[in-house]
């Protein structure tokens, strides 16, 4: 509004009121010195999140108790038999899978707080965003990209009929039917797990053998093994692309170091594969948010590169 319109809605006498006139410009003033004060905390803010150093990520000792919580009920119920009867379900003939695009799957799914995750709070399609918009940034190749935007879309099984909550869906995932390792996170919570104490799957090696190689170990059973096969079936992405899907979450492996001795020829590429998927899932997660509607047509055309079918099968 120009000065001589504040005036003309000013009452007459307001106006012949200097004392009034010099309260209204005291306070342009202060809002002034306001705004700059809110500009200068949001500059600031912004840059203590892109500063969020590689060490400030995953600390799970001082983690919240809803992190915390959920590592408990996992670890306790990840058991050999649950994971036979949920792979059952899932892959059963009978089961009735919805249909999506990849797009509305993030969508979908976009209403989900991960439990397990002590580093985002944010929904789940900018989470996806930043991930593969930091895997473009680098220059990496399209397919990876697309690993990036769809590597977490298996959350979206806590929608369905049979998942029993977030236990059986997030979180870093281990082998089952063999001891678990010191190197997962909060290795004390195993011991409530049956399995522990079974004097075959308690034992180092349980129901392997080394050098069994990795698609051979029965993951415990959350959103990389499901989405894996959804994605081998139904998209055209390299074996690399797979590895990453499937095995994203596995810390004890890509990252600790752990159960190495059942890897087989071949694994170590795959292994490498994912340990150069991780910087961006993990990292990303201090990144700008992303627009969603501004990268959506990039995207939309990507997923079409390598998804011959419009809707999935989910
Ligand atoms: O909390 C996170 C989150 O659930 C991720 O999607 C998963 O891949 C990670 O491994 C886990 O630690
Ligand atoms: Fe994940
Ligand atoms: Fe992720």
């Amino acid at each position: 509004m120009a000065p001589a319109a504040i005036i003309d809605d000013y009452p007459v006498s307001a106006v012949h009121d200097g004392a009034a006139l010099e309260a209204i410009s005291d306070a342009v003033d202060e809002i002034n010195v306001l705004k700059a004060k809110a500009k200068q905390a949001f500059d600031a803010k912004s840059k203590f999140d892109s500063e969020k150093d590689k060490t400030q990520f995953r600390q799970y000792e001082v983690a919240c108790e809803r992190v915390k919580n959920f590592y408990r009920e996992q670890h306790e119920k990840q058991t050999v038999a649950y994971n036979l009867s949920a792979r059952a379900r899932f892959y059963s003939a009978a089961r009735v899978r919805p249909e999506m695009t990849i797009w509305e799957a993030m969508e979908k799914l976009n209403t989900l707080i991960d439990e397990s995750d002590p580093d985002t709070s944010l929904s789940q399609i900018q989470h996806l965003l930043q991930s593969a918009e930091a895997i473009r940034r680098d220059g990496k190749p399209r397919w990876m990209q697309l690993t990036g935007l769809i590597h977490d879309l298996g959350k979206l099984m806590l929608f369905f009929d049979g998942a029993q909550g977030q236990w059986d869906v997030v979180g870093d995932t281990f082998p089952v039917g063999c001891a678990f390792d010191k190197r997962c996170i909060y290795p004390d919570t195993f011991q409530a797990n049956p399995d522990a104490k079974d004097p075959v799957f308690g034992a180092e090696n349980g129901i392997y053998h080394p050098g069994c190689g990795m698609q051979n170990l029965m993951m415990s059973w959350g959103h990389d093994e499901y989405l894996y096969h959804v994605v081998k079936d139904q998209s055209t992405l390299p074996a690399e692309a797979l590895a990453m899907i499937r095995y994203h979450s596995f810390y004890p492996w890509h990252k600790e170091g752990a159960y190495r001795q059942f890897m087989a020829p071949g694994d170590e590429v795959l292994l490498r594969a994912v340990q150069a998927f991780n910087p961006y899932d993990l990292y990303s997660k201090s990144d700008d948010v992303p627009s969603v509607e501004e990268l959506k047509p990039y995207y939309l055309e990507l997923i079409d590169e390598f998804f011959p079918e419009k809707k999935i099968k989910w």
